[in-house]
């Protein structure tokens, strides 16, 4: 089998919220697919009503199908220190039509204040590799993995676009939603993450070496080596590391070069007006970059920048995962 759902950018392309519907009846929940994170939890009752306002929650007492996981739990921080932790249930949880019916769904006790800010945002599916699921006292399977030997071929794919919807397909790849030849590279899973090297980059004709980082959908910004970051804004007028904003920033008015790189043998071409991604506060003439540096990370970040400006397949035959990019 295979499914097909349509995925709908924040503002300023943030992030992407996808509808998902959990338990009996479904209870329709906006998730953030994160191929960087591998739990599926959501805001849930038992969320304090002053952290879930304006949220969409999943109600486990109002779902007949849904069962506790006594004595698990979860906490979770990711890279930009937002944090959320809670227990844990298994329920049906149905995306694009495709449905599993024991999903690990970890309800969410507490959230910090990141996400009840982001209130089109109502939880998170985890796309990355079931190894690193957060769940005590056993780390519990990602939706994909659970659905994974359903599928004509183990595989999802994604097809982000600039303040439009785009979709993730699980199963199948839907050539209509690429032009080029798809180009594969092996993905290292040792960390938990989609890890895989763009073998060269390039910026205004000038050619680098290679990036290795990880495929996350999870994060909005591209965040590549400081090198690669120095070389980029070098080539663009007045761009100046703007210590207190903890980047790149430059006129909103500068034209900003293409950032290319090579995986798999094929090119990739993030267009400067993606690197352009927005006014320091709305209204400002400086602009912060799309493309920054990775200090202090820990990874290597082909974020949201990067991934939608190609059609991405995430591909895991068991012994073999690897990550295809193809223009669009
Ligand atoms: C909530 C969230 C997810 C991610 C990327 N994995 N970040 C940086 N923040």
């Amino acid at each position: 089998e295979s499914g097909s759902v349509v995925t709908t950018p924040e503002v300023l392309d943030q992030a992407w919220l996808t509808p998902v519907q959990i338990g009996t009846p479904g209870q329709t929940l906006n998730l953030d697919f994160d191929s960087g994170s591998s739990d599926l939890w959501v805001f849930s009752s038992s969320t304090p009503a002053s952290q879930s306002r304006g949220h969409s929650v999943f109600s486990p007492g109002k779902s007949s199908t849904a069962k506790e996981s006594p004595g698990y739990t979860w906490s979770i921080t990711y890279g930009d220190g937002s944090s959320s932790s809670g227990t844990v249930y298994t329920d049906v949880v149905d995306v694009g039509g495709l449905s599993f019916p024991s999903q690990a769904v970890e309800t969410a006790n507490r959230v910090s204040p990141e996400f009840t800010q982001e209130t089109n945002l109502d939880g998170l599916l985890g796309l990355g590799f079931s190894t690193i699921n957060a769940v005590k006292p056993t780390a519990q399977n990602t939706f994909f993995d659970n659905i994974k030997s359903d599928l004509n071929q183990p595989l999802w794919t994604v097809d982000l676009k600039h303040q439009e919807p785009g979709t993730y397909n699980f199963g199948n790849i839907n050539s209509s939603l690429h032009t080029g030849e798809i180009h594969y590279a092996i993905v290292n899973t040792r960390r938990g993450f989609w890890t895989f090297t763009a073998t060269s980059y390039s910026v205004g004709g000038a050619i680098g070496g290679s990036i290795t980082g990880i495929a996350d959908t999870g994060t909005t910004l591209a965040l590549l080596p400081t090198a690669v970051a120095k070389a980029y804004y070098s080539k663009v007028p007045d761009a100046l590391y703007d210590n207190s904003q903890g980047g790149y920033v430059f006129p909103c008015a500068a034209s900003l070069p293409d950032f290319t790189f090579t995986v798999g043998g094929g090119e990739i071409t993030i267009p400067g007006n993606y690197i352009n991604y927005a006014p320091l506060t709305p209204g400002s003439k400086t602009c912060f970059g799309g493309i920054q540096g990775n200090t202090g990370i820990g990874e290597v970040i082909f974020g949201d920048v990067a991934l939608k400006s190609a059609f991405v397949v995430f591909e895991n035959s068991g012994d073999t995962a690897r990550i295809g990019w193809a223009k669009k």
